[in-house]
């Protein structure tokens, strides 16, 4: 990768089925074909902000394969490790979206191509010209498995001084609570920076107020605790102290994604030394604006659309 930056990430992808009607999923009959995954996302993110953005997969050898593919290409990924694979078709998703922007999804990914990858699939070269290693607990809860490849990608990227990013994304359709927990603690000894739902944590630690929350994560020495706080915004907790940042005012039309957007934002803003509030608030200007399209990814903002958003630059309209 030629940028200045570069950030590698490991995730599936699948297919999405955006509903057309708002309500529960019974009830849709059209659906608009779009693309969708945590980690890719997060890819898309990153490559739109100007960063390297590296994407580990597997995608089924089939049509569906392609056209995730040939998007993740056109968006600016680098997908020199994603390959095809025969007799797993790409996986699937279907949304349904409620009046408010909230969402559920139906996932049709078990098996998903992904858990073809093996640990002989990690080596080192992947990790040239990396500053960030992005993980999130939809890779994990794709199967037992991928665990031994996660702890791989976390041993070369601590060998490397490579920063390490965890967004837990809990999926409770994939696993459940006490699986996901016990995977995440045996991660959380690595990383660096945690980026992850005010729910989400409390769900994981069993606890409720900050102060316990930042007692639960101080045992693993995370440096950076980021909680992402839908339309409120969000909160860092760094060398001792708490620095928030209010939500912006938008009106959400679908908000699967903000929070790969949130932290693509944030990993953007980490390798450009931004101070603590510019983090948050470029960030969350990236959140916002993900929430104003349909789509997991879509709304994923430029560099100079979240720097207009947010008012640090002047747009010229005409
Ligand atoms: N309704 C909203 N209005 C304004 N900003 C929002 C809204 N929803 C999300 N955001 C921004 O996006 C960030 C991430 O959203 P959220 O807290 O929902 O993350 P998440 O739970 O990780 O999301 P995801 O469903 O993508 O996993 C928020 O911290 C906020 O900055
Ligand atoms: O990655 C997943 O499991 C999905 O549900 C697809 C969505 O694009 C993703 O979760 C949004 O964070």
């Amino acid at each position: 990768m030629l940028k200045e930056f570069g950030v590698l990430t490991i995730g599936d992808a699948m297919i999405t089925m955006n509903p057309s009607t708002t309500g529960p999923l019974k009830y849709v009959t059209q659906f608009e074909r779009k693309i969708g995954g945590a980690e890719m996302n997060f890819a898309i993110g990153c490559a739109r902000l100007g960063l390297g953005s590296k994407w580990i997969s597997r995608l089924g050898k089939d049509e569906f394969g392609q056209v995730i593919y040939n998007f993740a290409r056109g968006e600016g990924i680098d997908v020199s490790s994603v390959d095809f694979v025969e007799g797993v078709p790409t996986s699937l998703n279907f949304k349904e979206i409620h009046a408010n922007g909230s969402g559920k999804t139906y996932y049709y990914r078990n098996p998903s191509p992904i858990s073809s990858l093996s640990e002989e699939d990690i080596t080192e070269d992947l990790f040239d010209g990396i500053q960030v290693v992005h993980l999130t607990g939809v890779y994990l809860a794709l199967g037992e498995p991928n665990m031994a490849i996660v702890q791989k990608i976390l041993t070369i990227a601590k060998q490397k001084g490579i920063t390490i990013s965890f967004d837990p994304n809990i999926r409770l359709k994939l696993w459940s609570i006490e699986d996901a927990r016990e995977a995440y603690e045996k991660v959380f000894p690595e990383v660096d920076i945690l980026l992850t739902g005010l729910d989400e944590i409390q769900m994981i630690s069993g606890k409720e107020t900050l102060e316990e929350l930042v007692e639960y994560t101080a045992r693993f020495e995370i440096k950076d605790f980021v909680i992402k706080d839908g339309e409120k915004g969000s909160k860092l907790y760094r060398k001792g102290r708490w620095i928030e940042s209010s939500g912006f005012s938008v009106t959400p039309v679908d908000t699967v994604g903000a929070g790969d957007g949130f932290d693509a934002g944030y990993i953007y803003g980490i390798l450009n030394h931004f101070d603590e509030e510019s983090l948050l608030r470029f960030a969350n200007g990236v959140g916002a604006l993900v929430t104003t399209v349909t789509g997991d990814n879509e709304g994923l903002p430029y560099l100079e659309e979240v720097e207009n958003f947010i008012g640090d630059k002047k747009a010229v309209e005409r």
